[in-house]
């Protein structure tokens, strides 16, 4: 195991900021943690990396157990993309030549990390820039070119993808998606953009005020949550295709759109073919795929919103 929290609490002042929390990240996979403002990402992140301490509990990385004074090993293995801030006097260059020294990496190998990492993140022509020149997005990428050129066995990313351009977030996933299967790399996100994060991550943990609200394999939880397939319909005639599709199961109009859940994927075939014969036009029928986001609006909200479909399952 990676990381391992059990029974973990923090406590700041008289407040709890973080109460009994249990989850493991396992080798070579991503792990996204998901919450509100305010509900206690940063501070995991901090008591994984030693900035903190918990009150009770344990916190384990690389199977030992994390205190805030001795864990340099522990933290030679670990990349963290918000560690502190970048010397905004310096080029991207110097910034990631000094980083790469702190970590005792070779200087030749420094050079070729260097290079390697801005020809992925696009910085070429930025790398003999200041920093303090460089956009937010720009400031981003280095930011976390400094946290994997070390090779870190664990990274830790804190909205790694705020402030990037959307190619440059698809780059940026495929780059870490290579580290996960190359390197067998353990990621830990803290992350509020939850657009497509299935493709990604593997586990998920949500915390809302501090307490652990839902963990596990995201596929996994996605699949026990919603159990049926709904597929939206789109016709010439809704009011007669809900006619229709109602006769094969539950279906509904929702936000002025048609519907229909299967138990089975191949239904959707009989329900098409009969509205075809009853002479209707019909212009798509996709299969709406349940997501992280609407497992985390569920958890989070414990209440309906536009993507989710509990009044009806
Ligand atoms: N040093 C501190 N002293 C007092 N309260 C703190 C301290 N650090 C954090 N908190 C409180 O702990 C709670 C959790 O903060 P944390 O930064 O971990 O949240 P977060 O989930 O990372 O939020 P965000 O998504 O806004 O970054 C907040 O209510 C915050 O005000």
């Amino acid at each position: 195991m990676i990381v391992n929290f059990e029974n973990v609490s923090k406590k700041i002042g008289s407040n709890y900021i973080l109460e009994n929390i249990n989850f493991d990240i396992k080798k070579g996979h991503v792990f996204a943690l998901l919450g509100p403002n305010g509900a206690g990402k940063t501070t995991t992140l901090r008591l994984i990396t030693g900035l903190l301490s918990a009150t009770n509990g344990e916190v384990k990385v690389f199977g030992k157990k994390i205190s805030s004074n001795k864990n340099n090993k522990i933290r030679q293995n670990i990349g963290i993309q918000n560690d502190c801030s970048l010397y905004e006097k310096l080029t991207v260059n110097q910034n990631l030549k000094f980083w790469g020294k702190l970590y005792g990496i070779d200087s030749n190998k420094i050079k070729d990390k260097i290079n390697e990492l801005t020809n992925i993140f696009k910085m070429n022509n930025k790398l003999n820039s200041k920093v303090s020149t460089l956009s937010k997005g720009m400031k981003q990428k280095v930011l976390i070119m400094r946290a994997i050129m070390h090779e870190p066995r664990l990274l830790i990313l804190d909205e790694p993808t705020s402030g990037l351009d959307p190619q440059m977030i698809e780059d940026v996933i495929s780059y870490l998606d290579v580290l996960v299967k190359k390197f067998n790399t353990s990621i830990l996100m803290a992350t509020h953009q939850l657009q497509g994060l299935e493709d990604f991550v593997d586990d998920i943990a949500i915390i809302n005020s501090g307490k652990l609200m839902l963990n596990g394999n995201a596929k996994k939880l996605i699949n026990n949550r919603w159990k049926n397939y709904v597929y939206e319909i789109d016709s010439d005639h809704n009011d007669i295709a809900l006619n229709i599709c109602l006769k094969y199961g539950n279906s509904y109009i929702k936000n002025g759109k048609l519907l229909t859940e299967c138990i089975k994927r191949n239904e959707i075939s009989n329900i098409s073919k009969a509205l075809f014969d009853y002479g209707l036009n019909i212009y798509g029928i996709v299969e709406h795929k349940h997501t992280i986001k609407d497992m985390y609006f569920e958890t989070i909200k414990g209440e309906m919103n536009e993507y989710s479909y509990k009044n009806y399952i």
